[in-house]
């Protein structure tokens, strides 16, 4: 009897294992498709979500902002008729899209140097844009480093880079311009990026788990203690976005894209227009009760890596029907 049980168990997990292996390759392999087909039910929309004005006589700081996801939370800001100024190492690349998108929207885009691992320079860039726009009204610390490297090869400096850009940087900013907001009694939107893993921890991104989570331990904290001056603090956890930032230290090959998207329940990677979307809100008055939050954007990955029989999402309904009676046959412990 037992014999009968393993061995149609193990015919099963055959049959189950084969029909995934069919299910993946008619979804992605030979097709050469980067999506899920579920991402039909789930197509990202890139337009501006808010009423167009809703950042008129705003100014906001995104770190980061020449590149990536902090390049579209600034297009979209400006969009919305806020006169931003992005900030990080490479000036070049700052002013080309400072020059980019406010050809687009109309609204002036300032660029300013700052490498946020200095307290220093962070002082002065404050100092820079304080004498352009006067202190600004929403805050993005989007800025970041990172690589996929096993901990035993990182080097202190490694290890050190990571954090100083990641947790260093963003408290360096927050507290700069936390500082002089109260002193001239301005409250501030404060929103930072971290990542779905800032909460779980990972494996070969280790300096930047650590660090991620000091900032949304930063971040919880002040939300707490800087409400009374007028300040929300606010996190983003974005799930996989394709840009060249990222996925050229992650996922150099492209090796792991697949891999990436079979996991997520929606089938298909964000778009950086969908977290600017959601960063535009999260820093605007309609979200003025908003304080404290911790938004997960991930397309439903993080649950789906938590479960632990997600991976039952590839047996079919036939096999479902042989599951079952298996499983109503069994009498007893
Ligand atoms: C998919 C879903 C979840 C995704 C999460 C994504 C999170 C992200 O944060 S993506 C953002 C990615 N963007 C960036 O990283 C942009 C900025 N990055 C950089 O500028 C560089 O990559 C770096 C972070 C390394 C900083 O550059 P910097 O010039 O300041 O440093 P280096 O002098 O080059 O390096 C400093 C030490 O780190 C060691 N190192 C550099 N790269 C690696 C590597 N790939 N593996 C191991 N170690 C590395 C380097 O050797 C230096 O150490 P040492 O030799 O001991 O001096
Ligand atoms: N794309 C994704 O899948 C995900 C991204 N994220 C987060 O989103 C944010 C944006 O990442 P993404 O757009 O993908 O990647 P990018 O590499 O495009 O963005 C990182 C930005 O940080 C700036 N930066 C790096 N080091 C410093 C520094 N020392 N001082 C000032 N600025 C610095 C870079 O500009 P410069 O080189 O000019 O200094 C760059 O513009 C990051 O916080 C990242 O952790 C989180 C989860 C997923």
């Amino acid at each position: 009897m037992a014999a009968r049980v393993v061995g149609r168990t193990g015919r099963l997990a055959a049959v189950v294992r084969s029909s995934a292996v069919r299910l993946q390759s008619r979804l992605h392999g030979s097709t050469g498709l980067r999506s899920g087909s579920q991402a039909n039910f789930f197509p990202p929309l890139e337009d501006a979500m808010l009423p167009s004005g809703s950042f008129n006589n705003r100014m906001a700081l995104i770190t980061g902002g020449g590149t990536g996801l902090g390049r579209a939370m600034t297009a979209t800001l400006s969009q919305l008729g806020a006169q931003c100024i992005i900030a990080s190492r490479k000036l070049d690349v700052l002013q080309r899209t400072a020059e980019e998108i406010s050809s687009q929207t109309g609204n002036k885009v300032h660029a300013v140097q700052c490498d946020v691992r200095d307290p220093q320079a962070v002082s002065q860039c404050v100092d820079q844009i304080e004498a352009l726009t006067g202190l600004p009204d929403v805050i993005i610390n989007n800025a970041a480093g990172n690589f996929v490297c096993p901990s035993e090869r990182l080097s202190p400096n490694a290890w050190k880079t990571i954090t100083d850009i990641v947790l260093n940087g963003t408290a360096f900013v927050t507290l700069e311009l936390g500082k002089r907001l109260i002193q001239n009694q301005k409250g501030a939107s404060f929103l930072a990026i971290t990542t779905i893993y800032a909460e779980s921890g990972s494996g070969f991104v280790v300096p930047s788990a650590s660090a991620k989570a000091g900032v949304e331990a930063l971040y919880k904290s002040l939300a707490a203690e800087w409400g009374r001056y007028g300040h929300r603090f606010n996190i983003i956890q974005p799930g996989p976005i394709r840009t060249k930032g990222a996925f050229s230290r992650l996922d150099p090959t492209g090796a792991f894209e697949k891999a990436m998207i079979d996991r997520i329940p929606t089938g298909r990677l964000g778009t950086p227009a969908e977290i600017a979307n959601l960063a535009a809100y999260v820093s605007s008055n309609y979200a003025s009760w908003m304080s404290g939050a911790v938004i997960r954007f991930d397309g439903g990955e993080y649950v789906s890596l938590a479960g632990e029989f997600n991976e039952l999402r590839s047996v079919t309904p036939d096999q479902w029907k042989l599951l079952e009676a298996m499983i109503r046959k069994t009498k007893g412990s």
